[in-house]
């Protein structure tokens, strides 16, 4: 059987006194694709920070990696998580292979007498080319696009070799041509890690990847449906998961919606 990289089993976070997430369970696999899905407020973000070991349940199990939060330095787990952040707060002129290095030493900044080693240098080189940043591994951070900033972070966070990558809305704000390289770059690292498995949170299906195997439909803090894409990712449920009458395509692997046109 493929190794269990997290489970949460009835999930419950109340925040403020009011429900945030209510029995959610999911159990992802190692290179499973799992995409989660919701309106606004839906508790999507909550979700992945439990993934992330950023947000402890207030009732309910969260496994990550085999170890149950709660009971084990989180400190320590994240460092097995990779979780792209899109509000990484580097301010600094740090050239792309420069901050894809600081994924190693989990720093914003390099640390002061922290020298990478060859082997360490090669692979960020490695991680550069599969996200698609060859030509600009010499460009500093504050000249980068948005969208490479974001494949940057990718491969920033692939560094200390995660066995799970979650991404919170890579796409947003990317141009047509900046989401079309990040959805070359996400199935790229698909092919080159087998082994890893992806969270990728969403409101939009024209951000999934082809790749992906799993999803997870979230409706005011609860699971509306969860498993393999074919059985989940359907106008009907999507429709009640937006509160929207929706039509829905799938072509070459790839997912778009709009809403339905009555009769
Ligand atoms: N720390 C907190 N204290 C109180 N309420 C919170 C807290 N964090 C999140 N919430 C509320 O919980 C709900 C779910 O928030 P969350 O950010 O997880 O949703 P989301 O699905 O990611 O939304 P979006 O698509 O808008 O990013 C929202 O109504 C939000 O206001």
């Amino acid at each position: 059987m493929t190794p269990v990289v997290l489970r949460a089993e009835d999930v419950h976070v109340v925040r403020d006194g009011r429900p945030i997430l209510a029995e959610v369970s999911l159990t992802v696999r190692a290179g499973e694709h799992w995409a989660l899905l919701g309106a606004n407020g839906a508790g999507k973000s909550t979700l992945l920070g439990l993934l992330g070991a950023l947000v402890h349940p207030t009732r309910g199990s969260v496994e990550v990696l085999g170890h149950r939060l709660g009971r084990v330095d989180v400190r320590e787990l994240r460092a097995h998580v990779g979780h792209v952040d899109p509000r990484h707060p580097l301010t600094s002129p740090l050239r792309v292979q420069d901050v894809v290095l600081t994924g190693l030493t989990n720093s914003v900044e390099p640390l002061p007498r922290w020298r990478p080693e060859p082997e360490q240098r090669e692979r960020a080189e490695r991680l550069i080319r599969t996200l698609g940043l060859a030509e600009h591994r010499e460009a500093r951070w504050p000249t980068l696009s948005q969208g490479q900033r974001g494949r940057t972070l990718i491969a920033r966070a692939l560094m200390p070799e995660p066995r799970l990558l979650l991404l919170d809305e890579p796409a947003t704000g990317l141009d047509l041509p900046g989401r079309e390289q990040l959805m070359e770059a996400l199935g790229k690292l698909r092919r080159e890690h087998p082994r890893l498995a992806t969270v990728l949170v969403t409101h939009h299906l024209e951000e999934l990847p082809a790749h992906t195997t799993h999803a997870l439909l979230l409706r005011e803090g609860r699971p509306l449906a969860g498993g393999p894409v074919t059985g989940v990712l359907t106008a009907d449920q999507l429709g009640k998961c937006f509160d929207l009458p929706l039509a829905l395509e799938r072509h070459d692997g790839r997912w778009s919606v709009r809403t339905a046109r009555r009769a």
